[in-house]
């Protein structure tokens, strides 16, 4: 039965609607979240129908909308929106009464500019869209069930896996070879998916622990088959409590229990192993002894030569940034025919004799460094990896993952083929974007590390539209869209994109670079059936192509590849393929396909928002930028890259409005619009509306309202120190300074078993102050005193009822500053915050000490009652605005 309409039921199985309750298990609330969505594709699955019966190309997915009964009201709510913020600026323009002009033009500017960043962010996500991948389906047309293990009868199109890292110690190795572990085990036929390690540190650690991984793995992977264990990284999987772990899915339970404590301790010597390579490469260096012609020692490898990558101690070629370009084949090609393992023994006591025991291939790289040139960072090393791929398996397919995100659910690969295979969208899809997920966030996720509000409103959001953005992790996408070609839907009847591939341009080395098996490689790069066939011979090649002079004068970085100068390589990569006209798709599956650690200490997360949001400005602010972009990108997709890369310019207001508080400490004296009640109406208004949005959004998105409350929070935060520092750096870069460096984010020292017997979250609780940190200490200071001397002023009696109510009024909104910044206050009271409560003590009592030195202080600043302090002290300190307009 290949009829679309069959595997309805069967495929749109449970697992990969829902979103997942932040612990990656399905949690109880994913039927729930459901029931708020409706099939939308009734009418393409009757025509497919209609086409189809036996010979027809099944329908690979299923698309979801929200129920009317919530995307109405939505769309309502916001439309309504959008006439009463109108009305407002033009009654602001029409009523331009005020006790500063210069303030009121700032707040007239901003309130418009509010109106504006609220619109692009809004547009987009007026037509949220679910697809949902039917595996079953899939399986069924293109990886039958052969006999038992095999897989040579899959026509899965190949796949090729990057994974990215650049130091074992700042990115601890055990969580990269856990990845590594996750992918190699992964449910997907085995010939047909190869492995390519990118290590930007050229450490010798790093290869030796693929080989240890590698040799786990011929335990790990067939373990995993046997018993269809989840997930496969094999420390989250240990380390996942039993109530977590669903029904058993393998085939033979009566083993499960044994094998998996031989698996156990298997992985404990894995682990004592590669910990030990700390101590074993420089002891067996150290032993080898110096090189008197270099004056350092060398390292080693295991069978006596010179390691060609960095040296434990530094030397000329063998240092970092600076070493000869290397790769190496750590796993062969398997081949094609399934080999199954051996019956147990007293050696090897886990019967494999029903499992398919062959490891998917997997490649070293680390790609050549020298000094005097920009490496580009990440999207450089995958450029490399595209290449050296390009030449050993040359997928059709390529997903891409950092070092520290693992596999989590098996079905990922199958998954996004469902979108790529489809009869659809299919061949115009250039990737499918998973959400980001993470492990070791702290249970109230402080600083909004889980993005929900972006990850599972705003990108459905996109879904409806063109396509989320790629987010850098966790991303399928078809190799020939980052070669630079063109969708089939843009092409001319005739075309085909492999056509246009080898023949974009007489000189195909002027875009690709000279070699000439990888440019031979191109064309055959859209093959989906073609297996993976290592050619002979191409050693030489392969380095080569890993090397830095490789990419002089070619389009690698602009219009080949993953996109240069820049620190968000990865917004900018997908905007470009975007605006070529191709589709992505959004995937979110139950359990989470993939997941990873997130910065959570609050400095660190500051610099990771400063990555984003300057590299972001710096893209609008670009030949990139979506304003310039054709006519391909759809007209709302254009509107949200706006959105994506704008959005710290709101900051430059926010930062304004943040620090004049001060306003509401003269009562009935300064209005910065008459009439005032009018416009504390209309500031309301738009405010309740736009929660009530987020309240039905919440509901369709099915995140919690504290996901919701974090996301404001934290764009609070963010526009009080790192998005006015991003403007600000945006700005020096246009004038010909730096761009922002690609700091490395932190990541958790150790994980499992360590973590628990250290404090968990301990990073949550260290304070590193930074210079990042400060505008937002002023603006809680600023805030609090605002609010201490409105107290002591009430206090001294220097206000009439209506003023104090005018003045109370006014505070609502110092409140809600100070509520959106409260984990700010958090993070920076470290280990003090695991008491919350000794915050608001700190806070009354401050509030009283300056309520009292108000008083005290009045007759000194303000004899006549007339100005309250803050003000008069600000105008003078500030001198910005003209004196005479406080009224003083
Ligand atoms: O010179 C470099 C620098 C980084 N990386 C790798 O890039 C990845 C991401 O770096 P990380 O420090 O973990 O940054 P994050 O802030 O966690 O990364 C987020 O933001 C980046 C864009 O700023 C995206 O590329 C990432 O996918 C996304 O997870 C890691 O695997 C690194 O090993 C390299 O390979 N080479
Ligand atoms: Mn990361």
């Amino acid at each position: 039965m290949s009829s679309p309409a069959a595997g309805n039921d069967a495929g749109l199985a449970d697992p990969l609607l829902a979103n997942g309750d932040g612990t990656g298990r399905g949690g109880a609330g994913s039927k729930d979240k459901k029931k708020y969505w409706v099939p939308a594709d009734e009418e393409e699955i009757l025509a497919a129908e209609g086409r189809g019966g036996e010979d027809g190309r099944p329908l690979l997915y299923r698309t979801f909308k929200v129920k009317g009964i919530l995307l109405h009201p939505y769309r309502l709510i916001n439309l309504a929106r959008l006439i009463v913020i109108i009305q407002f600026l033009v009654w602001r323009m029409r009523h331009r009464d005020t006790d500063s002009m210069v303030l009121w033009w700032v707040t007239v500017f901003g309130d418009f500019w509010f109106g504006v960043s609220w619109l692009l962010n809004q547009a987009s996500k007026l037509n949220p869209i679910r697809r949902v991948p039917n595996l079953a389906l899939l399986n069924q047309r293109f990886d039958p069930p052969g006999d038992g293990s095999s897989s040579s009868s899959s026509q899965l199109p190949v796949v090729d896996v990057f994974i990215n890292t650049v130091d074992p110690v700042d990115e601890p190795v055990l969580c990269t070879m856990n990845s590594v572990l996750s992918i190699l085990a992964t449910d997907y036929p085995v010939g047909r998916h190869a492995t390519y390690f990118s290590d930007d540190g050229g450490s010798l650690v790093h290869y030796e622990a693929l080989l240890e991984a590698a040799r786990f793995a011929a335990v790990w992977a067939p373990f995993c088959r046997k018993h269809r264990v989840e997930p496969r990284a094999p420390e989250s999987y240990f380390a996942a409590k039993a109530e977590d772990a669903g029904p058993y899915a393998g085939d033979a339970p009566a083993q499960f229990v044994d094998d998996r404590r031989h698996v156990r301790r298997e992985y404990e010597e894995f682990k004592a192993r590669l910990a030990a390579l700390f101590t074993v490469i420089p002891q067996r260096s150290e032993a080898h002894g110096p090189d008197s012609a270099k004056g350092a020692t060398p390292t080693f490898m295991a069978d006596g030569t010179h390691w060609p990558g960095t040296w434990l101690e530094p030397a000329a070629n063998h240092k970092k940034g600076q070493h000869a370009a290397i790769v190496e084949v750590v796993l062969n090609h398997p081949g094609g025919e399934p080999q199954l393992g051996a019956p147990a023994s007293s050696e090897n006591p886990m019967d494999l004799s029903a499992v398919d025991v062959r490891l998917p291939m997997l490649v070293y790289i680390a790609r050549e460094k020298r000094p005097g040139y920009d490496h580009q960072k990440k999207a450089g090393a995958m450029n490399v990896q595209l290449r050296v791929s390009a030449l050993l398996s040359n997928a059709p397919f390529v997903i891409n993952l950092d070092g520290d995100h693992y596999i989590n659910n098996s079905a990922a690969f199958r998954a996004a083929m469902c979108f790529m295979l489809d009869p659809r969208h299919g061949e115009d899809t250039a990737f499918v974007q998973f959400p980001q997920r993470f492990d070791d966030v702290d249970p109230t996720d402080r600083y909004s590390n889980h993005n929900r509000v972006f990850f599972d409103a705003t990108s459905l959001g996109l879904n409806g539209i063109q396509g989320p953005s790629y987010v850098g992790t966790g991303c399928m996408f078809r190799r020939a869209a980052l070669y630079g070609a063109d969708p089939p839907r843009w092409l001319p009847p005739d075309g085909s994109v492999s056509k246009q591939l080898s023949s974009s341009d007489n000189d195909p080395c002027h875009h690709f670079g000279n070699s000439m098996p990888f440019i031979n490689s191109i064309p055959l790069a859209t093959h989906h059936e073609r297996p993976v066939a290592p050619p002979a011979s191409i050693d030489g090649e392969l380095a080569a192509v890993a090397t830095c002079a490789y990419e002089d004068g070619t389009g690698w970085g602009d219009g080949v590849g993953w996109v240069y100068n820049i620190a968000t390589e990865d917004v900018v990569t997908g905007f470009r393929i975007h605006r070529k006209g191709w589709r992505s798709m959004y995937c979110a599956t139950e359990p989470d396909a993939f997941r990873g650690t997130a910065p959570i200490n609050l400095t660190e997360r500051l610099y990771q928002l400063l990555r984003w949001s300057g590299g972001s400005l710096d893209m609008f602010f670009s030949r990139n930028s979506p304003l310039l972009a054709g006519r391909r990108l759809h007209p709302l997709q254009r509107v949200a890259y706006a959105n994506m890369t704008a959005y710290p310019i709101s900051a430059a207001f926010i930062f304004v409005y943040d620090l004049l508080p001060l306003m509401w400490l003269s009562g009935s004296e300064f209005y910065i619009q008459k009439p005032f009640a009018t416009y504390a109406a209309y500031l309301f208004a738009g405010i309740a509306m736009m929660e009530v949005s987020g309240m039905v959004e919440i509901t369709w998105a099915g995140i919690t309202l504290l996901d919701w409350c974090r996301n404001e929070q934290f764009f609070m935060v963010g526009a009080t120190g790192v998005y006015p520092a991003a403007v600000l750096h945006s700005l020096l870069r246009l004038v010909g300074l730096k761009g922002l460096p690609f700091k490395l984010t932190a990541k958790p020292q150790s994980s499992g078993a360590a973590a628990a017997a250290r404090e968990r979250f301990a990073e949550v609780y260290e304070v590193q102050w930074a210079p990042l940190l400060v505008p937002t200490v002023v603006v809680i200071a600023v805030n609090v005193a605002a609010v201490g001397a409105a107290l002591g002023r009430a206090a001294a009696g220097g206000w009439s009822l209506p003023q104090l109510a005018a003045t109370a009024g006014g505070m609502l909104f110092n409140a809600w500053v100070l509520l959106l910044l409260y984990p700010f206050a958090l993070g920076i009271m470290g280990r003090w915050s695991k008491r919350p409560y000794l915050l608001f003590v700190l806070l009354v009592v401050t509030l009283a000490a300056i309520a009292a030195a108000y008083v005290a202080l009045l007759p000194v600043f303000a004899p006549r009652f007339v100005s309250p302090f803050w003000l008069g002290f600000w105008s003078r300190l500030g001198g910005f605005i003209s004196p005479a307009s406080w009224r003083i």
